[in-house]
């Protein structure tokens, strides 16, 4: 299945953060390119015209964050919003960051 069709799972911690090669496996599935930050978190910039189209792409990964229950570190300034996913629970990467980065890249 694909991972923009899956659903977040509650994660509270206990499970094992995705490392190493698996990490790339997951990227690879991602439409667009990620950057692997640390080992343990995935992060893109957009661009936009201006700080109020910055804004609403926000909003709209808010949407899906609060479907998912799951939600990423947003910055955002003119013309540009930079999301930053990781499992705060687990201090590193679950299948719930790549399922959010996989919804994320299909606003746009
Ligand atoms: C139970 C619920 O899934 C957790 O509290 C969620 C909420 N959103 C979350 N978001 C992120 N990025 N990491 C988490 O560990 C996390 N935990």
């Amino acid at each position: 299945m694909e991972l923009a069709e899956k659903k977040c799972v509650p994660c509270e911690g206990g499970i094992p953060a995705i490392e190493g090669a698996n990490i790339e496996n997951y990227t690879s599935q991602l439409k667009t390119k990620w950057d692997v930050v640390d080992g343990k978190m995935i992060r893109r910039e957009f661009t936009f015209p201006d700080f109020s189209a910055a804004m609403d792409f926000a909003n709209r990964v808010a949407e899906i964050a609060e479907e998912e229950g799951h939600h990423p570190d947003l910055y955002i300034s003119w013309g540009k919003v930079i999301v930053t996913l990781y499992t705060h629970a687990i201090n590193g990467l679950s299948e719930n960051d790549f399922i959010v980065a996989a919804k994320i890249n299909d606003l746009s």
